[in-house]
C-alpha cells in the first residue's frame, strides 16, 4: 500500500500509465492530472555506477507505443555549419536573407527575428556594441561555432526552469578536460566567447561545462537543412545501446519522439543508439569513445560476429580458404585479426588497407546501378556479402534499380530479381542487427513490397494464375513499412513513402478481398 498522491490515504491503485504514482480513486487521479501529466511516462529514472542516470520501464510497453514526446530544452546551429538563419536554422542564400537590425546575425526573414530562440546571441551581440557581419557563405563559418553554447549559457534569461534542468545534465567536464577535443573547444568557444562578445559574464569553467553538456546530450535534428543540434531534457537520460529498444523520430517542429518498434518488458532498460547502428563495430566504438567518452559493451559489441551476420568481417587472406577474419581478441578491434577457419593471422594494417580502399571507392563512386553492381563484383574478393560496405551499396542499388513505379514497370526481369533479392536480404539483416533503424527498414520494406508486387504482376500476366501468396507477402512488407515509418513527418522523404505505402496497402487489401 502506498499513500494517495492527493489525500495520502493508503491505497493499492496506481496510475496505469506510469505505474509510479498512487491514487485512492478516479476522482483524485483526475484532480491531480494537471500536475502529474508532465512526469507521467511508462519509465522511471534509475541510477547505477556504470551508466549514471538511465531509464527503466515501469510496465510492459506495447509495440509501436510512444514513450516520450518532448520539445527541446535548447537548440541552435551545429558546431560546424555554414551560415544559417538564426531563427529557423535553415541555410540562407547570400542574396536572399536579411540581417537582424539589432545584432547583424543573418535571418531568412522578419518572422524569424521574433523567434525567442534568437534572443540569446542577439542580446549578447548588442551588449558587445558592434553588429556581426557574416559575408562568407561558402563552407563552415567559424563565428557559428559558439552560438549553441551561448544559447545554453543564457537559457535562464527566458526560463529559470529550463536553466535548472540544463544544469542537471551530465557534462563529463572533468573527463573531457585536457583532451584534444576539449583544447580545440577551449580555443574556439571557451576563449572566443569572452573575447568576441567583450564580456566577463561567464567563467571558463561555466562555458566549458555548457560545451560538454551539449556534446554529451546533443541530438542532431534533421528538421532543418542543414540539421541543427538540440538537447531534450528527459530524453537525455536514455542510455546508449548499439541494439537499442527505442526508435527516435522528430515531428516537423523538431520535437523528439521516442517509441518502441517492438514490445519492451517491464524493468528493461530503455535505450537509443548514440552512434550510427549501420556502421561496423570498430567505427561505432571509436565514435562513442570520441564523442560520448565511454566504451560500449552492448550485446552487439560483445559479439565480434555481430549476431552471426559477420557485418565487419573480412574474407581470409588465403584465397584457398573460405573462412572469415575477425579480431583475434574480441574486445580489441585495433590489434591483429585471425581467420576463424584456418587460424591465419594478419596485422591490422592489412585490414585497414582493404577497408580504406573500399570506403574511399564507395565515397567517390558515381551513384549509378551499373557502378554499384561493379563495386559488389570487385569487392566480393575481400568482403563477405553482408559486410557493412557491401550492404551500403546494396541499399543504394535497391533504390537505384527503379526509382519509381514507372521505372519499376519497365525494369528488366533480371534487375527486378536483384532488387528483390537485395531488399529481402537487407530487411533480414537489419531486423537482426538494427531493429530500431526504422527509416532504413521502412524504406527497404517499401522497396521489397513493390518488387514483389511487380513480380507478381508479371507472372500473372504470363500465366494468369492467382498469385495469392505473393500478394500476401507484398502486403506483409507494406504493413511493416507503415509500422516502421508511422511517426515520420511529411517534411521527410520517409513521410512521403509512408503516404504511398498506406495507399498501396489499402489497394492490396482490396485486391485480396476480391480475389
Ligand atoms: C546523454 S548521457 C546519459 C545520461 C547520463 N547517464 C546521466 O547520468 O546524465 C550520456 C552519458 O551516459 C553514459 N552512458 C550512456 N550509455 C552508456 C552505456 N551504454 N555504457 C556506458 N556509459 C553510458 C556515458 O557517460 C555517456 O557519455
Amino acid at each position: 500500500m502506498n499513500p494517495c498522491n492527493v489525500c495520502e490515504q493508503p491505497t493499492k491503485s496506481k496510475c496505469s500509465n506510469c505505474n509510479q504514482v498512487s491514487y485512492c480513486s478516479v476522482q483524485h487521479q483526475k484532480q491531480d492530472w494537471k500536475a502529474h501529466k508532465s512526469s507521467c511516462h511508462p519509465f522511471k529514472i534509475a541510477h547505477n555506477e556504470l551508466l549514471g542516470r538511465h531509464l527503466v520501464a515501469t510496465r510492459n510497453i506495447k509495440p509501436h507505443e510512444i514513450i516520450l514526446k518532448e520539445a527541446p530544452l535548447v537548440r541552435g546551429p551545429a558546431q560546424i555549419t555554414p551560415p544559417v538563419c538564426m531563427g529557423c536554422l535553415n541555410s540562407i542564400e547570400p542574396e536572399d536573407h536579411i540581417d537582424c537590425d539589432l545584432c547583424g546575425w543573418p535571418l531568412c526573414g522578419p518572422e524569424c527575428k521574433s523567434l525567442e530562440e534568437h534572443r540569446a546571441e542577439c542580446q549578447l551581440t548588442q551588449q558587445r556594441g558592434q553588429k556581426v557581419n557574416v559575408h562568407e557563405f561558402n563552407g563552415s563559418h567559424p563565428l557559428y561555432t559558439c552560438v549553441s553554447t551561448v544559447r545554453c549559457l543564457l537559457i535562464g534569461e527566458t526560463s529559470p526552469e529550463k536553466a535548472r534542468k540544463f544544469q542537471e545534465l551530465e557534462s563529463l567536464e572533468s573527463t573531457r578536460r585536457g583532451s584534444n577535443q576539449w583544447k580545440a573547444d577551449l580555443a574556439s568557444i571557451g576563449q572566443f566567447i569572452p573575447k568576441f562578445f567583450k564580456t566577463e559574464r561567464f567563467s571558463e569553467e561555466e562555458v566549458m561545462k555548457a560545451v560538454g553538456a551539449l556534446q554529451i546530450n546533443g541530438h542532431e535534428v534533421p528538421t532543418s537543412d542543414p540539421p541543427h543540434v538540440a538537447v531534450f531534457y528527459t530524453a537525455s537520460f536514455t542510455e546508449h545501446s548499439c541494439m537499442p529498444n527505442l526508435a527516435k523520430s522528430f515531428n516537423k517542429n523538431g520535437h523528439c519522439i521516442l517509441w518502441a518498434p517492438r514490445e519492451i518488458k517491464k524493468n528493461s532498460h530503455l535505450s537509443i543508439c548514440y552512434s550510427d547502428a549501420m556502421w561496423g563495430t570498430a567505427d561505432r566504438q571509436r565514435h562513442l569513445v570520441q564523442t560520448k567518452l565511454f566504451k560500449c559493451a552492448c550485446e552487439r559489441c560483445a559479439d565480434v560476429t555481430e549476431l552471426g551476420t559477420y557485418y565487419s568481417a573480412i574474407k581470409c587472406e588465403d584465397s584457398r580458404c573460405d573462412g572469415l577474419m575477425l579480431p583475434s581478441k574480441s574486445d580489441d578491434w585495433n590489434g591483429s585479426w585471425k581467420c576463424r577457419e584456418c587460424q591465419k593471422q594478419v596485422q591490422r594494417h592489412y585490414i585497414d588497407r582493404i577497408l580504406e580502399r573500399a570506403g574511399k571507392d564507395l565515397q567517390t563512386m558515381e551513384k549509378t546501378a551499373e557502378n554499384g553492381l561493379k563495386y559488389l563484383k570487385h569487392y566480393e574478393k575481400w568482403l563477405p556479402p553482408r559486410h557493412f560496405h557491401m550492404s551500403e551499396v546494396k541499399i543504394l542499388l535497391v533504390q537505384l534499380l527503379a526509382k519509381d513505379q514507372q521505372e519499376l514497370m519497365v525494369l528488366a526481369d533480371d534487375k527486378l530479381a536483384l532488387k528483390l533479392q537485395f531488399s529481402s536480404e537487407l530487411v533480414q539483416l537489419y531486423e537482426t542487427l538494427a531493429p530500431c533503424e526504422v527509416r532504413t527498414l521502412g524504406t527497404l520494406c517499401f522497396e521489397l513490397h513493390s518488387a514483389i508486387a511487380e513480380q507478381t504482376r508479371r507472372v500473372s500476366l504470363e500465366t494468369s494464375l492467382s498469385p495469392k501468396e505473393r500478394l500476401e507477402e507484398s502486403l506483409l512488407y507494406v504493413d511493416k513499412c507503415v509500422n516502421y515509418l508511422q511517426y515520420e513527418s511529411d517534411i521527410f522523404v520517409e513521410g512521403h513513402i509512408l503516404k504511398q505505402a498506406k495507399i498501396n496497402r489499402d489497394a492490396l487489401r482490396m485486391v485480396m478481398r476480391i480475389s
